[in-house]
């Protein structure tokens, strides 16, 4: 698969302060990079550096195949951005905002109309195109500002935070759009400071903390990289769970549930192994279920604090 973004030692500093130090990144085409962190790590500077909006200081960076220093026209030709301060124009009605950028991205008058209520309707905005935009709820204004970023036709878009603040309903839109948009072969660099945000959309996740790179992979892999995880066995018969007491010592026993905790990171090899001695004990279990560990075990393991902020629809209580 080819990259759509590939960065190499970025570096941005504000003043005496490294705000980025030594990034590496690779997106492939057609994916979803969900770049995490806390608020402050330096999620937005990477995202206005890859979008052209402002310099780093160093490092090799190419989007959609184009060198970010000696080709930025390149680059803004072929991406999106939607950032935390929105580009709907409060005084203008959906639609118009929509012209607008078709008027921008010079589509003509009949294809920037065409374009414009196309938009409307896959955005399910058709209703609230002839209302003023300042009307709209925020669930209606972010998808309004995504729209917009469409009229361009990009290859990439660029997402800053693009559920902070809404109510889970419109975060549930959201992430449909989003995936829509990336099964038409479009392809996402996300910000969030939301863990089942990335858990639920990013192919691959960066978890950014005081402008390094703490941590990177799937959800998946970034979950086996902290403890906690185990198998959960219960047992019908105490014979068997006596049985598999013995045959399993490292496992955490509940003699009263008839329940084994056995530790595992949750990898097919480790399961393997562990199915593998319960064949050959010849135990009967009645349940079987694999824990692993949550993005928030991750995030804390990695950044060594707490997440800021739980999202609307999680509140958890670590
Ligand atoms: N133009 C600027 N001048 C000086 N310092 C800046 C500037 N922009 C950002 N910073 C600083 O750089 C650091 C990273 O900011 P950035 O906005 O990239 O973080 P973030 O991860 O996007 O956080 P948030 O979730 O709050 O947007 C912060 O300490 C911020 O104060």
């Amino acid at each position: 698969m080819s990259s759509a973004i590939d960065v190499r030692g970025l570096r941005k500093s504000y003043g005496d302060k490294l705000v980025l130090d030594g990034i590496d990144l690779n997106v492939a085409e057609g994916t979803i990079f969900g770049l995490l962190g806390p608020n402050g790590a330096g999620k937005t500077t990477a995202v206005q550096i890859l979008s052209t909006l402002t310099a780093a200081d160093a490092g090799e960076i190419r989007v959609a195949g184009f060198d970010l220093h000696q080709n930025p026209e390149g680059v803004r030709s072929a991406i999106g951005v939607t950032g935390q301060f929105s580009a709907v124009d409060g005084l203008l009605t959906g639609r118009e905002n929509l012209i607008m950028m078709a008027d921008l991205h010079h589509l003509g008058r009949r294809e920037g109309r065409l374009r414009a209520d196309e938009l409307l309707e896959r955005f399910d905005l058709v209703e609230a195109g002839a209302k003023l935009a300042s009307t709209y709820s925020g669930g209606m204004k972010r998808r309004l500002d995504l729209a917009m970023t469409l009229v361009g036709d990009p290859r990439i878009i660029f997402l800053d935070e693009p559920t902070t603040g809404l109510d889970p309903r419109s975060r549930h839109s959201m992430w449909q759009l989003i995936r829509e948009l990336v099964a038409g072969g479009v392809t996402v660099l996300l910000t969030t400071q939301y863990l089942d945000e990335a858990d639920e959309l990013a192919d691959q996740i960066a978890v950014l903390d005081h402008g390094r790179l703490v941590a990177q992979g799937t959800a998946e892999q970034l979950k086996r990289l902290v403890p906690g995880g185990h198998v959960r066995l219960r047992f019908t018969a105490p014979d068997d769970f006596a049985l598999a007491s013995q045959v399993l010592p490292a496992a955490a026993r509940d003699e009263e549930a008839l329940v084994l905790q056995v530790p595992n990171d949750g990898s097919v090899h480790s399961l393997r192994a562990l199915l593998g001695r319960i064949d050959d004990a010849s135990l009967e279990v009645d349940e079987l279920t694999v824990h692993t560990p949550d993005l928030d075990d991750v995030f804390f393991a990695v950044t060594g604090q707490p997440t800021v902020e739980t999202s609307p629809e999680k509140v958890t209580t670590k």
